[in-house]
């Protein structure tokens, strides 16, 4: 399921587009199954921390999602601790959840 989202690409990030809706909500996030939807400030993410042996290790993967970032040009948080990175998508452009960040957080996945 998963892997037909991280097929698509993601659009310009546009400040009239539509959020997802409800139903949109429920079914995009039934195919990425590991990342929860977090309400912070009032804004609407989607976050997944990933675990790693070492601060090396996570450094490395926090350098492919920062990769993967500027080739979609949508742009999420990303917090490296030793072990740990934690990704955060969401779409500044409409202080919420668009397609994109689930198009984003499946692309992600694939970087494991
Ligand atoms: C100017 C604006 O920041 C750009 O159009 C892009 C860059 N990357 C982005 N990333 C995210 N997550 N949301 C945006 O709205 C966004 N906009």
């Amino acid at each position: 399921m998963s892997a037909e989202l991280a097929k698509q690409e993601c659009q310009a990030c546009q400040v009239d587009a539509p959020k997802v809706s409800d139903d949109e909500l429920a079914t995009l996030l039934a195919q990425i199954p590991d990342w929860v939807p977090e309400v912070n400030d009032g804004i609407m993410m989607l976050e997944r921390v990933y675990k790693f042996k070492n601060y090396k290790l996570a450094w490395a993967f926090a350098n492919k999602v920062s990769e993967l970032a500027e080739q979609e040009f949508h742009h999420p948080a990303i917090l490296l601790e030793w072990g740990k990175v934690k990704v955060t998508w969401w779409t500044h452009a409409i202080k919420g959840l668009h397609k994109n960040d689930f198009i984003c957080a499946a692309k992600t996945d694939q970087l494991l």
